[in-house]
């Protein structure tokens, strides 16, 4: 059977996983959702089986899974409507969770058709494992992310230090994960992942720093309860088009589409 799989937003992580699925016999990418300013410019970027839209009521009845890698907004725009017409929708915009109205609704929609809603582990490893102890057994998590200074431009570390000129790391942020997923919109969303996965958004406590000595984004997990302890560290080289996503965001979405298309799966 090939999974059909519609993709919201056609940037850096959708473009790097196209080319992972398009040698894939499983799986088929049969439409893209972008913004309805985009659809001249991606349309001649993709073949013509390939359905570009930029209207989530065009979504085919026939699609498998929706894929979110569009950013917050988008996730606030379509979510909802993709769980309401039954399909399963991953999402990698995970921090737009942090608003509890968003949240409620998706879960609520998905409650209601049968949906699922699949927060893809992206640029970060370990949820697993802090999915399976969950608040339960976990006491305390704490994240703590580095990325080159250049790659936190336009966000509010711009107020407190000066980016393009730092000669030793710095810590931009330091709070709860739900003011950093809100804060931090495309580098916090794994943050997100970690609350969500584990002790909740209001305490799980993270640390972000610009750092001029790292070329690749660095995610440090340490996680305590009273029978387990976890300390895990990513590190990621970046995606060509967008320096601030790590490469291993794309290669984690390709692995759940796999999880949907192939028969053994690990
Ligand atoms: N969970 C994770 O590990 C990670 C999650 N992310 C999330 O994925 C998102 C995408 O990342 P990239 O591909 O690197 O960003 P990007 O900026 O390269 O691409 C985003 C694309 O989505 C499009 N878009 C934005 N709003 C849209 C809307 N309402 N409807 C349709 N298209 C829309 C933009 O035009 C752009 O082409 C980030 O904004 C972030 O929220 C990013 C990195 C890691
Ligand atoms: O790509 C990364 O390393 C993480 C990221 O931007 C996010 O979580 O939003």
């Amino acid at each position: 059977m090939t999974v059909k799989v519609a993709l919201i937003g056609y940037g850096a992580i959708a473009q790097d996983l196209f080319f992972k699925v398009q040698d894939d016999p499983y799986l088929t990418i049969k439409q893209v959702l972008v913004r309805h300013r985009s659809c001249e410019i991606v349309k001649p970027l993709l073949c013509s089986t390939i359905e570009v839209i930029s209207s989530i009521d065009d979504l085919d009845d026939d699609i498998d899974f929706v894929l979110e890698c569009a950013g917050h907004e988008a996730l606030c725009e379509y979510g909802e409507a993709v769980l309401r017409r039954g399909i399963d929708l991953g999402v990698l915009s995970a921090g737009a969770l942090s608003d509890i109205n968003l949240d409620t609704g998706l879960r609520q929609a998905a409650h209601q058709s049968g949906s699922k809603i699949i927060v893809v582990p992206g640029a970060i490893g370990g949820i697993d494992a802090i999915s399976s102890v969950g608040k339960t057994g976990l006491t305390a998590v704490q994240y703590t992310g580095r990325k080159a200074p250049l790659s936190w431009k336009g966000t509010p570390a711009e107020n407190v230090c000066d980016l393009e000129n730092l000669s030793e790391p710095f810590e931009i942020y330091a709070g709860t994960a739900r003011d950093a997923a809100r804060l931090f919109p495309k580098n916090a969303n794994v943050v997100a992942t970690v609350a969500l996965a584990g002790i909740g958004f209001d305490e799980t406590l993270v640390r972000l720093i610009a750092d001029p000595f790292v070329s690749r984004n660095t995610h440090r997990i340490e996680a305590h309860g009273d029978n387990v302890s976890f300390s895990f560290e990513t590190c990621s080289g970046t995606l060509p088009d967008n320096p601030r996503t790590s490469a291993l965001t794309s290669q984690s979405a390709y692995r759940i589409l796999k999880m949907r298309s192939d028969s053994f799966f690990l």
